[in-house]
């Protein structure tokens, strides 16, 4: 029965922690010898939830916390939340600061960021992960996939570990014909990482691709101990997690994350077969398929939700879209500087740091251009190499929404060293997106930085790219006209008139069209202009009506 419980608690991939969520914790186990069994040993728990937890519950934490079995519980309930404490040698649960309902990080203002000291408040972040992390990676020959070379992916990798909180202490490739199928690295290399794990105290090991559960498995099996292994999708998932600002964002990666946790399952269930020495082994078979239940019921109630979210914001947006404006959409690699030139052009104050995946949730802001002219600007969630299939799948209806923008402005950090793997790996995307319809801009940002700047702006004016700093401001009145350009090319042409009791829809022609020429004439205004298609279609009435009185 206990095993039911603690089956539906989704540990985070990339600590040793384990974290239940809020639906979750409600069926913690309900004794604490239960709870001691079912949780691992000297593992810091996090127990999270929007309500308070019933009295035996909360009486099983307190014995979990005093009973020592764990290094460090937390208990967030209903925006109190509990620490063990150690008094005079005794432990005492203490209510220890009133935190008002729990809240994810909104978007924060730039300078407020960038202290850092409020990142990952939420989790605590290095103060309560800061675990020593192992890197692994492996070159697989004639992979022509890998846009990376295997060092810049370790290295980007350990960017990720970083954004996530943990501490890494070193890494290690290999070079192979094939991912070995049992280990997805060969048994040499096992071994090898095995003794750097005694040697630095490792507690995570990352691969840096996405290992089967068979694999997952093997390996933790192999480098024994509390030592957790992950992958590359695990960890930008638990990011993701911890960067979700939005229900809907902390919805999709929710799912993305139990989805994933789906075909590992079992994993969870080793330590318990160790701990009885097998005994439990054909129970524990069966409770696998109790245990894949539950999950996929959760996992079709969390679809529920999401789309009932979803079709919440599509009304906004379709409202919006009857503001006729003409959208443009930011995208490009995390960290290229997308949220930075949205916060330059409208001060909309959305979080920007050097870090990757600041940004989960679609922002769109006017920008008034100094022509009077006016669009929408969206600034989304950024790509990465190996973007996990899962999570492109998550995030497909926030990123649906550049499918129905007028112009993809792709933005590129033209001072990292990888600038052309970046470009490459955000085109990949791209075409998955199926944007190729839309008109793009390439825009080079971080000028400023880039070490030779004068030929940069040269091989960008030849290609037709336009060279700025979102930081210092530099070339943002050339963005503006060149976006004007572009969205002038992506509009159609029309001649319409317009009566003159529907001065609103002359308005939004002036706002969002390029007008060539107006005049008054007995039933309305005649006017020529350049007009995005929604507009267009719109205006189809009266553009009948002109070749009526030609
Ligand atoms: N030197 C310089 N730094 C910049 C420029 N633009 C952005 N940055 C810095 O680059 C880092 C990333 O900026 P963000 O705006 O958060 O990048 P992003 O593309 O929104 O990143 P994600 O949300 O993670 O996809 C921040 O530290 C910015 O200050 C620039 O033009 N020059
Ligand atoms: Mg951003």
């Amino acid at each position: 029965m206990w095993i039911e419980h603690a089956t539906s608690c989704v540990p985070m991939a990339t600590t040793t922690r384990v974290t239940y969520s809020f639906s979750l914790c409600s069926i913690l186990p309900s004794t604490s010898t239960q709870a001691h069994r079912c949780l691992p040993r000297h593992h810091q728990i996090l127990v999270r939830r929007a309500k308070p937890l019933s009295s035996t519950r909360l009486r099983v934490v307190k014995e979990l916390i005093e009973g020592g079995t764990s290094q460090k519980v937390e208990i967030i309930t209903d925006g109190v939340a509990f620490e063990r404490r150690e008094e005079n040698g005794l432990l005492d649960l203490g209510k220890v600061e009133e935190q008002g309902k729990e809240k994810k990080p909104k978007k924060k203002k730039v300078e407020e960021e960038a202290t850092g000291e409020d990142r990952f408040k939420l989790q605590n972040g290095k103060e309560v992960l800061g675990e020593n992390a192992y890197l692994v990676g492996v070159e697989c020959k004639g992979n022509e996939e890998d846009i990376f070379g295997i060092e810049d992916s370790l290295k980007e990798l350990a960017q990720l570990a970083d954004t996530a909180g943990l501490n890494v202490v070193g890494s290690t490739y290999q070079k192979l014909a094939a991912p070995n199928p049992r280990t997805y690295i060969g048994s040499g290399k096992v071994a090898e990482i095995k003794s750097s794990i005694h040697a630095f105290g490792i507690e995570t090991v990352i691969f840096d691709d996405e290992l089967s559960p068979g694999q997952l498995r093997n390996l933790e099996k192999a480098f024994g101990g509390d030592v957790r292994v992950c992958d590359r999708t695990a960890l930008i998932l638990d990011i993701f997690n911890q960067r979700a600002a939005t229900h809907e964002a902390a919805l999709q990666v929710r799912l993305a994350q139990m989805e994933y946790q789906l075909p590992r399952l079992t994993r969870m269930w080793t330590h318990l077969e160790r701990q009885a020495g097998g005994r439990v082994k054909g129970m524990g078979e069966k409770q696998i398929e109790v245990d894949k239940r539950i999950l996929r019921t959760q996992i079709s109630a969390l679809k529920k939700e999401l789309e009932s979210v979803r079709q919440h914001r599509k009304l906004y947006r379709n409202r919006r879209h009857s503001v006729p404006m003409p959208v443009v959409s930011l995208v490009g690699y995390t960290n290229a500087g997308k949220s930075t030139l949205l916060n330059r052009l409208t001060g909309a104050g959305v979080l920007a740091e050097d870090k990757l995946f600041a940004t989960l949730d679609p922002t769109t802001r006017r920008v008034e251009m100094k022509n009077g002219n006016e669009f929408l600007l969206t600034d989304t969630v950024g790509f990465i190499q190996k973007l996990p299939t899962m999570v492109v799948a998550a995030f497909r209806a926030t990123l649906e929404e550049i499918a129905e923008s007028s112009l993809v402005v792709h933005l590129v950090d033209i001072s990292h060293p990888l600038a052309q793997q970046q470009i490459d790996a955000v085109e990949e995307v791209l075409n998955e997106l199926d944007v190729e319809s839309i008109p793009k801009l390439t825009v080079w940002n971080k000028i400023d930085k880039a070490e030779d700047p004068l030929r940069l702006r040269k091989e960008a004016e030849a290609e037709g790219i336009v060279c700025i700093s979102a930081i210092t401001g530099d070339g943002l009145d050339q963005f503006c006209n060149a976006i004007q350009d572009k969205l002038k090319n992506s509009l159609v042409p029309i001649e319409a008139i317009v009566p003159y009791d529907q001065g609103e829809l002359l308005n939004s022609i002036h706002q969002i069209g390029m007008v060539e020429r107006t005049e008054h004439s007995e039933n309305g205004t005649f006017v020529k202009a350049h007009v995005p298609l929604r507009l267009a279609r719109k205006l189809a009435p009266l553009r009948q009506q002109v070749a009526a009185i030609a």
